[in-house]
């Protein structure tokens, strides 16, 4: 397919991982989760706004018995971690003795997911597990195992299919990677 490039904001963007791609890696995730959890009615957490569009397909393409809640978190300014993760809407669900799966479209840094799992961990869960599209592995400082990653992917900043550049973006069926 054509390359394209788009302006958002101050910044340009070009293709980079087109919706064919995106969706083939999440019917192969969704059946690896489908075999592993089945029997399992686990839950998915999914962390807003990022993962909304990963999300809706993910599950789509889920056929075992499971349930979806959302939380909302925030640390991105511009293309950088503040390195503060904000809780701007909280988990309402009891997670206790369930099989949770949480749902991220990206892993950076890592803060976000970190943080996220030591709370969950509080409250007792059977088990967590992080789900995600993309990982930037040479990005992480913390040391994460995320067992589901649908793409790793070098460290450029990424836009589309949820992911966002100051707001903008998210409305993307293709994802971009930033002109530098
Ligand atoms: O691994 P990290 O360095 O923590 O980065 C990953 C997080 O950053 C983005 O969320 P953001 O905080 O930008 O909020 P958003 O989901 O509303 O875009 C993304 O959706 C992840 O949740
Ligand atoms: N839009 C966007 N948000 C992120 N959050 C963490 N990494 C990224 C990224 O590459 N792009
Ligand atoms: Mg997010």
């Amino acid at each position: 397919m054509d390359p394209r490039t788009i302006q958002l904001h101050d910044c340009e963007f070009k293709t980079y991982i087109f919706e064919e791609e995106i969706i083939a890696r999440i019917v192969m995730l969704a059946e690896q989760l489908d075999k592993e959890y089945a029997g399992k009615q686990p839950l998915f957490l999914a962390v807003l706004n990022g993962s909304f569009m990963f999300t809706a397909d993910l599950l789509k393409r889920v056929t075992i018995p499971c349930e979806v809640s959302f939380i909302r978190l925030s640390s991105y300014q511009d293309t950088k971690s503040t390195g503060r993760v904000k809780e701007v809407l909280g988990l309402n669900e009891d997670i206790q003795n369930r099989h949770v799966i949480v749902l991220e479209d990206i892993v950076d840094t890592g803060h976000t997911v970190h943080g996220l799992l030591q709370q969950l961990r509080e409250r007792h869960p059977a088990s967590v597990e992080v789900a995600t599209l993309l990982l930037k592995p040479d990005c992480l400082q913390h040391p994460l195992d995320i067992k589901y990653v649908a793409k790793p992917i070098p460290n450029d900043f990424v836009v589309g299919y949820g992911l966002d550049y100051n707001g903008l973006g998210r409305n993307l069926r293709d994802i971009y990677k930033i002109v530098p």
